[in-house]
């Protein structure tokens, strides 16, 4: 058994892809029409099979293998109306033109195998004998739905029909006001290929929409021939546009254009007819091969479309007035449903194989379905969700409002006092900080004031303690003699303050020029005086003599104010020093040093000049101990001991 292919699935289940979704395949029901009465008369047989919901099987009369399509769904004769309704997705078409998509459904077979009956129902029975319900066709359907749908939005929607028919490749208005006349054709980049001048007809209810399709029938082209008394002899089009604006809100467009928005188009297409089967003559025979002319320009375009190749170039969409008017739904951005018609009887199977390679073809036509692009024509259901949601949350919000109001001003209230107090217990925080700080420099200042007192007089001690150390070391040298003279006395009076005060006379101790008390490291000659192992342990191996007191201002880098450049000013400075070191004992005033080694870190709060003189003064009261007890016994000094006599030279 030969199949030829078909997508799986349901027909719409590739239609709902988005604005420019991927390619989606033109989808393609099968309905059988049943046995007609004269055909079951004629004793004809039936040629096709339904196997399940979507394969057909097709058996030739006089033999031969079995041929297999398979389609989006496969009706048989046995389903009605309403099956055919719902089971050819033209529901989910309907979404998809309320959310802005072109979308288009027609029929396609030879002339009475039902197109008309599917899309319409029968034709009225007698003059004024309305079509029983249950056998309305598919437009009739889709209208009851849409509008029963559009009621349900809870949004504007305006809702617009044209109505027209391709008769001998002319365009006529099955709703003009006056007679219908010819209109032409016109193509531009925005509309693609339209009717010019077409009437498009709004309307407000179900009512309203079915008189406008009666109307259209009641003017569309039809005749009697063999296989049909009521043969359509025309391509019917009758289009509705879904905008989502009210008519106040909408642009204004060229007379005859259409509102921008969705579309649902509905085609019947005239059936295809042999005019040798038919019997057609005339005026029939004319209308049969211009019928037939189009068809044939429209599965040519469809052959075309399948071509990936030949799609990207030239398709003959001109060929025919039916190809232009339905170009945007074979190949542009249209999402399109074909209902392939055939009639069962083994008399209509060269026909009816026709039809169904025609729909085997078409299924395999794609479109690139394309979503409204202004804002304005947003999708509805789009719309009814998120007006839903919005006026959900603007009650919330309001109830919301009404209860926390109150609350919401005490609140704000209370965050400012709070913030207000918080300013001002910051700035509170901030005073009292700054007085403590105030306070702990203070007290940082005179605890430095009095490292600085401490520094001075250990500095004092320091020297004092010097002095003795040199006139002990001389004094009790072994084999000296009587002291020699002083300097100051042997020799001339040098410029001010170059004597020297080590030496036991007490003019020493005043510069005999101008008789202001000198220090001894105001000598000139000091360094000769002093023991050398003192000087080389001062701090950074610099000359006691080079070093200046430790309570002189620092020497500025580059200045040439240096220790032995000082002007009179600065020794001024060193007066009250002067008169302290006349005494004969110093005593330390300065407080405890902290307990531990002597190497230890020093304190921050006197500095570090405090340890080391501490150190320093140490050092001295043990050499002067150690000295003091060798001249008593004046023991020989022993080789290697540090002696001061050993570096000192005589005065
Ligand atoms: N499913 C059906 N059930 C019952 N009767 C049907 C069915 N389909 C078609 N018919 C009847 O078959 C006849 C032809 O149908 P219809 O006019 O719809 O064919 P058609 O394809 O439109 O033909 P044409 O192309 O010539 O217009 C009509 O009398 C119609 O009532």
């Amino acid at each position: 058994m030969e199949e030829r292919g078909s997508p799986d699935g349901d027909p719409a289940r590739n239609l709902e892809q988005g604005p420019e979704g991927p390619e989606t395949p033109i989808q393609v029901v099968l309905r059988v029409r049943p046995m007609s009465a004269a055909e079951l008369r004629r004793g004809e047989q039936s040629a096709l099979h339904c196997s399940g919901t979507r394969t057909l099987q097709v058996s030739p009369p006089g033999g031969g293998p079995d041929v297999a399509f398979r389609f989006g769904a496969v009706l048989d004769g046995t389903r009605t109306q309403e099956d055919v309704f719902r089971a050819s997705g033209v529901r989910r078409l309907g979404e998809l033109a309320l959310r802005g998509f072109s979308c288009t459904v027609f029929t396609f077979g030879q002339t009475g195998s039902g197109k008309t009956y599917t899309l319409t129902g029968p034709p009225p029975q007698g003059e004024g004998v309305p079509v029983p319900p249950s056998l309305a066709g598919i437009m009739q359907r889709t209208f009851a739905w849409l509008l029963d749908r559009v009621q349900h939005l809870g949004a504007p929607v305006t809702l617009h029909a044209s109505y027209l028919e391709i008769y001998n490749e002319q365009v006529r208005d099955l709703l003009s006001l006056g007679s219908p006349r010819p209109l032409p054709v016109r193509w531009n980049k925005t509309r693609g290929f339209y009717v010019e001048q077409l009437r498009v007809v709004e309307f407000g209810n179900l009512e309203a929409l079915m008189e406008l399709l009666q109307m259209g029938l009641s003017r569309r082209r039809s005749s009697a021939h063999t296989l049909n008394q009521a043969s359509s002899r025309s391509h019917a089009l009758l289009t509705l546009y879904i905008s989502h604006q009210t008519p106040q809100q909408m642009p204004l467009v060229d007379p005859g254009e259409p509102p921008a928005g969705g579309k649902l188009c509905f085609v019947d297409l005239a059936g295809s007819e042999k005019v040798a089967a038919t019997g057609s003559r005339g005026e029939l025979m004319l209308e049969a091969n211009s019928i037939n002319r189009s068809l044939l320009a429209l599965g040519h375009c469809i052959s075309l479309l399948l071509d990936p190749q030949r799609k990207q170039s030239h398709i003959p969409f001109r060929d025919s007035k039916l190809t232009k008017l339905l170009a945007d739904s074979l190949g542009g951005r249209g999402v399109t449903l074909m209902v392939a018609c055939v009639s069962p009887s083994a008399q209509c199977l060269p026909e009816t194989l026709s039809t169904l390679r025609y729909a085997s073809r078409a299924q395999r036509v794609t479109t690139r379905p394309q979503g409204p692009k202004s804002p304005l024509a947003k999708p509805p259901l789009c719309l009814e969700t998120e007006l839903l949601q919005l006026r959900e949350e603007n009650c919330r919000l309001r109830s919301q409002l009404g209860q926390m109001d109150p609350k919401a001003s005490s609140l704000a209230g209370a965050r400012v006092a709070w913030a207000q107090r918080n300013l001002y217990g910051m700035l509170q925080e901030f005073m009292l900080e700054n007085e403590r700080l105030r306070k702990e420099k203070r007290q940082l200042q005179s605890s430095r004031d009095l490292a600085r007192d401490e520094q001075r007089v250990l500095a004092q001690q320091v020297h004092e303690l010097e002095r003795r150390l040199l006139s002990a070391c001389y004094l009790h040298q072994p084999g000296s003699g009587p002291a020699p003279p002083c300097p100051c006395v042997m020799t001339p009076p040098p410029p001010c303050h170059a004597l020297p005060p080590l030496c036991s006379c007490s003019c020493c101790h005043l510069c005999p020029l101008c008789r202001a008390p000198l220090a001894h490291w105001a000598c000139p000659q000091r360094e000769l005086h002093i023991p050398q192992m003192f000087v080389s342990k001062a701090p950074g191996d610099v000359p006691l003599s080079a070093r200046p007191p430790p309570w002189a201002p620092p020497c500025s880098p580059g200045s040439a104010k240096c220790s032995r450049e000082r002007s009179h000013s600065d020794w001024t400075q060193t007066r009250v020093l002067a008169e302290m070191l006349t005494k004969e004992e110093v005593i330390p005033s300065a407080p405890p040093l902290p307990a531990g080694p002597l190497n230890t870190s020093p304190v921050p709060r006197g500095g570090a000049a405090v340890p080391n003189l501490a150190r320093r003064l140490e050092a001295l009261r043990d050499q002067i101990g150690s000295s003091l007890r060798r001249g008593r016994s004046q023991p020989p000094l022993s080789e290697g001991t540090r002696s001061p006599s050993r570096v000192l030279p005589p005065c």
